[in-house]
């Protein structure tokens, strides 16, 4: 079978947000394969990724918030965690959430078809999709592709699918929490659902191939929160993972150390080391479109790919894997397929990101050491949130903010915090480094609530040592 449409969408992550009522008169078709265990609707974020592991992560918190009370002079004992209640509170909400968005594609508006199938390119514009009731021909004048990226899994002897083990794709769904949780790799995935299992009781170890955590923040924050996760999780620095076997329903890690051969054994084993693109699946290369060394599809300023006509957004071919950066490109892409002479070019200049983990970490702009390797000018600041009233009220001693600024202007150029509610308290600085605030204008132009935690961000503001003839010029 073969049909023609005026834009193909492959994939219903982002993707899904391009199509509104301004394209009643487009004929369009969506196609999906399906996320996670149940092949859902709606990509990563919604399923198996950004919603899913935060409301986890709120459970967790509220765990710790029960030891924290022994600081402040209150005894909350916890009683006990019904896992499946915690589960089911999760994918209750989210799964009728998937159903809702796939029925409005499939039957909530005439000119839109819904293929369930994976899409790949055959030809220019040209693409096949295996459906359950056999193959599909398509083309378009206009393809979107969305198809997003899944857990990267290093080749490591015994690491398949036999073994059993999980990513981040199946773990949120675990029938039993086990006794013991291995976790392979470091970064975001890794450090959110450590405190998400260990919270629930789960006895957690890391397997880190350097000497920090979350190696990509700023030196600092990497280095606190190192010593704190050192502090919680039993934390192998420094090791790589040789080989994987099951025995008797147990799992035996074999590593490599400094200091040598060690065997390690576990319940499950969640493998956390990045995700790639999904241009592999698509068959991107047979579509014509150039691809980056490591598998990200080539997009220009305004989201179009080698090919006319073809578009990319989102992690397929983004350098940030981040939900609000794929938002954002899927709006890009869609005023530019609207208004084809009038197009607009995505703004990457300042990306945020956070980490949600306990603590917290947010983070926007170069870290010091990215300062220092392209020796650029900069002065810093650091103020720890016992420096200011409410870090008293929460008996905090180890969260900070720092940020960085370019000495000549007094504009900011990162800012790296690591505490409670650090996404939130970032956001101010976002927005200066968006708009071309001056570092020390925006602390005295303002007021800031007392005694709120954003006074932190005041203070390490007004603690830049900047000269003080800047603030005539900005
Ligand atoms: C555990 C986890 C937590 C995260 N937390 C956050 C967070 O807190 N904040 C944040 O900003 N980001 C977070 N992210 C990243 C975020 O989820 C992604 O950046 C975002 O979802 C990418 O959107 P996308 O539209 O590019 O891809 P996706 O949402 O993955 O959508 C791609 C879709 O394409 C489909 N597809 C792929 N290939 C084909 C094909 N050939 N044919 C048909 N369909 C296909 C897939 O099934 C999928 O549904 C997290 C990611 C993970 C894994
Ligand atoms: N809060 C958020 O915004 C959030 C949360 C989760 C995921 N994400 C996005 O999803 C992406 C994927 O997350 P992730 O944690 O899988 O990737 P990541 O890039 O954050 O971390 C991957 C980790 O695996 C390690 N690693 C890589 N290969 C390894 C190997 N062979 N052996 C041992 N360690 C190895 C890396 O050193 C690194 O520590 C992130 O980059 C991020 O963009 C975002």
């Amino acid at each position: 079978m073969h049909s023609h449409f005026d834009l193909v969408v492959i994939g219903s992550g982002s993707g899904n947000i391009i199509v509104d009522e301004r394209f009643t008169d487009w004929k369009v078709a969506f196609v999906e394969k399906g996320v996670g265990p149940l092949d859902s609707y709606g990509g990563t974020c919604l399923n198996v990724g950004c919603i899913p592991t935060k409301m986890f992560v709120h459970t967790a918190d509220t765990v710790l918030a029960s030891e924290h009370g022994a600081a402040l002079g209150v005894d909350m004992n916890l009683r006990s965690i019904d896992w499946p209640a915690v589960r089911d509170r999760v994918f209750g909400r989210l799964d009728p959430v998937a159903a809702g968005g796939e029925r409005y594609r499939a039957a909530g508006s005439p000119n839109v078809v819904l293929y369930r199938g994976i899409a790949r390119f055959i030809g220019e514009r040209r693409l096949t999709v295996a459906t359950t009731d056999g193959p599909v021909t398509l083309t378009a004048d206009r393809i979107v592709v969305a198809t997003g990226s899944r857990p990267d899994i290093p080749d490591v002897p015994g690491l398949d699918n036999a073994l059993g083990y999980h990513t981040s794709d199946t773990v949120m769904r675990m029938n039993r929490v086990p006794r013991r949780m291995t976790i392979l790799g470091s970064g975001f995935v890794a450090s959110e659902l450590a405190h998400v299992f260990s919270s629930l009781g789960v006895e957690i170890t890391l397997i880190v191939r350097g000497d920090v955590l979350l190696r990509q923040e700023d030196i600092d924050v990497a280095r606190r929160f190192t010593e704190l996760a050192q502090n919680r999780w039993d934390v192998r620095l420094n090791h790589k993972l040789l080989r994987a076997a099951r025995k008797d329903g147990a799992l035996l890690l074999d590593l490599e150390s400094p200091e040598g051969a060690e065997r390690l054994e576990t319940d499950e084993l969640l493998v956390a080391t990045g995700r790639r693109p999904n241009s592999d699946l698509v068959d991107a290369a047979a579509g014509g479109l150039a691809l980056h060394e490591d598998g990200r599809i080539v997009v220009n300023a305004q989201q179009v790919t080698s090919v006319p006509g073809v578009w990319a957004l989102g992690d397929v071919s983004s350098p940030w894997q981040l939900k609000h950066v794929a938002n954002h490109e899927a709006k890009i892409v869609q005023h530019n397929l609207l208004y084809p002479d009038e197009r607009r070019t995505s703004n990457h200049r300042y990306v945020p990101h956070a980490v949600f983990s306990s603590p917290r970490i947010a983070s926007v702009g170069i870290t010091e050491q990215e300062a220092r390797a392209t020796g650029r000018a900069y002065v810093s600041a650091t103020r720890e949130y016992s420096g200011v009233a409410y870090g008293w009220a929460m008996e905090d001693t180890t969260s900070f903010a720092k940020v960085l600024a370019d000495p000549s202007t007094g504009k900011l150029l990162g800012a790296h915090i690591i505490g409670p509610e650090s996404p939130t308290l970032i956001q101010p600085l976002v927005q200066a480094m968006s708009f071309g605030l001056q570092a020390h204008s925006m602390a005295k132009g303002q007021y800031w609530i007392h005694p709120a935690m954003p006074e932190v961000i005041e203070n390490v503001l007004l603690d830049l040592p900047l000269d003080k003839g800047i603030l005539k010029t900005a």
